[in-house]
């Protein structure tokens, strides 16, 4: 049977005016490799925040491991690792000592210290360098490391991969996979659902501090939205209202269309004498969210 692992129920968190997350509803169950992904300003930090105790709700509840997070703060970060968005160390310490310092904290033992040096070792991090001398892809990887090495039951990650190079990416992605595979719950946010939608089991959408669609990634695939690429004609003016990213390209048209495809082979059928080659595909996730589900002022923010 599953097993809750972070249960969000009508959660809110309000500034002055203004929502941050608005009755925000989620399940993430045990061994649910989790995505969470939406523009900047959406909401994914706040709702971590909440999860981890580090600012409390407005309205609604959040519960870890069946507990609530208001009050049993200590026992659950003892199960969790953490990636904030924006990493802080003490700049006089090196890799090694911040690492190390985050190990005791968590009893450092015999295991938690060989598991460091694997991970330093696997994410290719010069353990003696000054935190104050890492670039930004750097400190993420410490960040990183001191949030693996203990080994939790639960991995809540803000952004982890931002700042990193595509190899460390993968690096990253390939280490959350394994853990994943050995029974770890992972709860990851990030602005790329490209990027999620390789890597998660299944993913929640925020926009505008809402949850617009979540569920397993197979059932995010199933939308009516169809990228359709015709050579041959530069314009369908009668479809006008039903299509998105409109691109000209060499010899003809590429666009995203949401509706039946009854209408799109009818009025397509009037241009049967010009066009002279036409493919209906599966668009990109990232494509379909961005042009039909996240508002304009979102996307000029991202
Ligand atoms: N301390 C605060 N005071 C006022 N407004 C805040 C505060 N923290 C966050 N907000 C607002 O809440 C909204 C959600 O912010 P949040 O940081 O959760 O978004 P995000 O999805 O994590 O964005 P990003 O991808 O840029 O990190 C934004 O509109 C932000 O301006």
């Amino acid at each position: 049977m599953a097993q809750p692992v972070i249960t969000l129920s009508n959660l809110s968190k309000k500034y002055r005016d203004a929502y941050a997350i608005e009755e925000i509803s989620l399940d993430i169950e045990k061994g649910d490799f989790y995505g969470f992904v939406g523009p900047n300003g959406a909401g994914k930090s706040t709702t971590m925040r909440i999860l981890l105790g580090l600012i409390q709700a407005t309205e609604g509840e959040a519960r870890v491991f069946n507990q609530p997070v208001t009050t049993q703060t200590s026992s659950i970060l003892a199960r969790i690792g953490y990636i904030p968005s924006e990493v802080v160390f003490y700049d006089y310490l090196t890799v090694r000592e911040t690492i190390l310092f985050s190990a005791r904290l968590r009893g450092s033992d015999e295991t938690i210290l060989a598991e460091s040096q694997r991970l330093m070792d696997k994410f290719n991090i010069d353990a003696n360098k000054k935190i104050k001398a890492l670039s930004l892809g750097n400190r993420k990887k410490v960040s990183i490391i001191c949030a693996l090495q203990h080994q939790p039951d639960l991995y809540i990650f803000d952004e982890p991969t931002s700042g990193l190079d595509p190899l460390m990416q993968a690096v990253f992605w390939e280490e959350m996979q394994e853990r994943h595979q050995k029974g770890a719950t992972i709860f990851v946010s990030s602005h790329n659902l490209t990027e999620v939608q390789r890597y998660c089991t299944k993913a929640a959408i925020i926009s505008e501090g809402k949850i617009i669609s979540a569920g397993p990634m197979e059932e995010l695939r199933k939308t009516s939205v169809k990228r359709v690429v015709i050579q041959g004609i530069t314009a369908i003016p009668e479809l006008e209202e039903q299509m998105k990213d409109m691109q000209q390209t060499q010899d003809g048209i590429s666009f995203l269309y949401q509706d039946t495809l009854a209408q799109l082979m009818t009025v397509l059928y009037s241009y049967k004498d010009n066009i002279l080659d036409l493919s209906i595909v599966e668009p990109d996730l990232e494509e379909v969210f961005r042009h039909f589900y996240v508002t304009d002022k979102e996307m000029r923010d991202d």
